[in-house]
């Protein structure tokens, strides 16, 4: 305890994360002091098996593990008419929730953002990705207050967030797992952290509980693995239950239990009502649960929107199997078609599915299966990327 008696004092002997939470209590205004912290009012939800407890866990589990897809909303899960488009991937709606404003940024000579703009909606999980260096964490460090922009705003619900009352109850922030104190244990971490929010200490527990941690609460995080620092950092986060959430690749080192489990919690989440933005480079893992997707690259945003159109915007490939296959193929290039045969099949590039089936049938063969095949979230990524390049590759050579 300091000598001042506060029980707060004791973060100035630390540095990361708990220097945060101490300048929240001290000084409100600080906005460096919502990194992390949340509201009080920490869900008590019904206990529901958790997969990666194999025991009870304290929220919500809506979204069955083993599907990719969310279910439609329940009217239940979030109140009266909150829902705008019920079976879409957009759960719960109340406006703009995290507001990046034109923001800039400079390290010294170094221009690393240039004119951000995205929100991420309440009721969604924005994806956020971009290659190395692109400025993800930058940017999300600036929403999270502890990077200060060289021009451009955040809106958080609406306010600037060094003016909100409670800035723990308004964003958690989980950016890095490296900032944690390795001196303490698992529970000192979290019980410190609730205190400074002025939580029950019962919500460190079942912050620990959530995450897989309770048997090693008692464990310094210095012997914690890479898995464990990240499991204990985004328990850092949901110990206050803010009502943004943002999290800078917290899949990494996650097992596959996890996974599944952050899945299924940050989906529950977007279904009562959070707003999640998810900056991560496992484009798989986006694709099962984001609304939408922010790509940056070098510094700006070069495409966003919701995810089915990054999925619909390449060149559509149909797929199909038929018999005399090498015959159909033929028949197809004779007909202009770019076909080539794959697995037990062929992929025909840029046409309509139901042109390929005319071919196939007017053939007199037998056609087995026709589906078309969707580009993946990673492929539009790359082709985004690499358009993007050359265009600054013809624009340099123009100079
Ligand atoms: N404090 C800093 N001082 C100087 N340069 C910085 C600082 N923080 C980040 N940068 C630079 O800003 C650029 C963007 O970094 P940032 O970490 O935001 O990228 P990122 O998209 O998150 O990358 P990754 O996917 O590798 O995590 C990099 O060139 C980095 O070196």
């Amino acid at each position: 305890m300091h000598s001042d008696g506060s029980k707060f004092a004791v973060g100035y002997r630390v540095h990361g994360h708990l220097a945060v939470y101490l300048r929240a209590r001290m000084a409100r205004r600080d906005i460096e002091c919502a990194r992390t912290v949340g509201h009080p009012r920490a869900r008590r939800a019904p206990a529901i098996p958790c997969p990666l407890l194999r025991g009870p866990a304290t929220f919500p589990l809506v979204y069955p593990p083993q599907s990719s897809r969310p279910p439609r909303p329940r009217r239940s899960d979030h109140g009266p008419s909150r829902t705008r488009r019920a079976g879409s991937k957009r759960y719960a709606s109340g406006g703009k929730m995290i507001e990046v404003i034109e923001v800039s940024k400079r390290f010294g000579s170094q221009e690393v953002l240039s004119q951000v703009s995205f929100t991420a909606l309440d009721g969604e999980i924005t994806g956020f990705v971009g290659p190395n260096g692109a400025g993800k964490s930058t940017v999300l460090k600036i929403v999270a207050g502890t990077v200060t922009p060289t021009s451009g705003s955040v809106m958080i619900d609406g306010h600037a967030y060094q003016d909100a009352d409670r800035p723990g109850s308004v964003l958690g922030a989980f950016l890095s797992a490296e900032t944690i104190p390795e001196h303490m244990t698992a529970f000192s971490f979290l019980t410190y952290i609730s205190d400074v929010q002025g939580l029950e200490r019962n919500a460190a527990a079942a912050a620990l509980e959530l995450v897989g941690l309770a048997k090693a609460k008692n464990q310094k995080v210095r012997r914690f693995s890479l898995g464990m620092r990240q499991r204990l950092g985004i328990a850092s986060v949901l110990v206050g239950d803010p009502q943004n959430l943002i999290l800078d690749e917290p899949i990494n080192g996650l097992d596959p239990d996890a996974i599944l489990w952050l899945r299924s919690f940050l989906v529950s989440a977007a279904q009562r009502g959070k707003s999640v933005l998810l900056s991560s480079h496992h484009m798989a893992e986006l694709s099962m649960v984001a609304n939408k997707i922010v790509l940056l690259d070098g510094g700006r945003v070069s495409r966003q929107g919701p995810l089915d159109a990054f999925l619909s915007s390449g060149s559509q490939q149909v797929y199909f199997e038929a018999s005399d296959l090498f015959g159909a193929v033929a028949q197809l290039h004779l007909g202009g078609y770019h076909a080539e045969m794959f697995r037990e099949g062929a992929l025909v590039t840029n046409a309509e599915p139901s042109e390929i089936g005319k071919v196939i049938y007017d053939s007199g063969r037998e056609l087995r299966h026709l589906s078309v095949v969707k580009q993946t979230l990673e492929e539009t990524y790359f082709e985004t990327i690499d358009s993007e390049a050359s265009t600054r590759q013809v624009s340099e050579t123009r100079r």
